[in-house]
């Protein structure tokens, strides 16, 4: 089973620079619609992968990028087409970094929020434009985060919660949707009610 500990990013790229990198990043918006009668409250891009698995944008970095977001901008171009003039991932956008010693991997977080247009311009210009699209990225995915008002309120969220995803992704959208707050803290602790972390 594969162990994944927090660690510092500092560490992860001293103590383990010579271990193969990876970036992912979390992109999300507010988002006021609604469906079939439920407030969206925000959407959350993650990806249906070439290996079945969901994840977010990003992958493994070379080692000579001097900043990890570097090879992250980099993998968003490719999988995404993403328009590094109006959306870029910063340093300051990091979120986690994770470390599993048996495969010699440091995977480390980024996320931010942006407006729900330029959400929306970034899944169509995905599909038309990105290098990797059909081969890498099978297709772009938003996280349900909708509630229901009464019963098995948070049905979807749990539902999405049992495919299966790539590395520790499960576990950096349940950290970094909160970290980013997607949501206001009482709608994440209702879509987080009788889910591990
Ligand atoms: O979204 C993710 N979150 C955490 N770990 C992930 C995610 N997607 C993949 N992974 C893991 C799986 C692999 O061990 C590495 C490298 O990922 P990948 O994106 O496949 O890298 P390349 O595209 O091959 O560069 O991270």
């Amino acid at each position: 089973m594969e162990k994944f500990e927090e660690i510092s990013q500092t560490e992860a790229l001293s103590k383990y620079k010579h271990y193969k990198h990876a970036a992912h990043a979390m992109l999300a918006a507010d988002d006021p619609g609604t469906t079939f009668g439920c407030k969206r409250n925000a959407v959350i891009m993650m990806q249906m992968r070439f290996d079945g698995c969901i994840g977010f944008v990003g992958g493994l970095i070379d080692p000579e990028d001097d900043n990890p977001v570097d090879g992250l901008n980099r993998e968003c171009v490719e999988e995404i087409a993403l328009d590094l003039d109006k959306v870029k991932f910063e340093k300051e956008n990091f979120l986690l970094c994770h470390i599993v010693h048996d495969y010699k991997l440091v995977l480390h977080f980024y996320g931010k929020k942006i407006p729900l247009k330029l959400f929306y311009e970034i899944e169509k210009r995905a599909v038309l434009e990105a290098e990797e699209w059909g081969n890498e990225t099978l297709g772009l995915i938003r996280v349900p985060l909708s509630l229901f008002e009464q019963g098995d309120i948070n049905k979807r969220f749990k539902a999405f919660l049992k495919h299966n995803f790539a590395g520790n992704a499960k576990r950096q959208l349940l950290t970094g949707m909160k970290m980013i707050n997607v949501v206001p803290e009482d709608v994440y602790n209702k879509l987080l009610q009788g889910v591990d972390i």
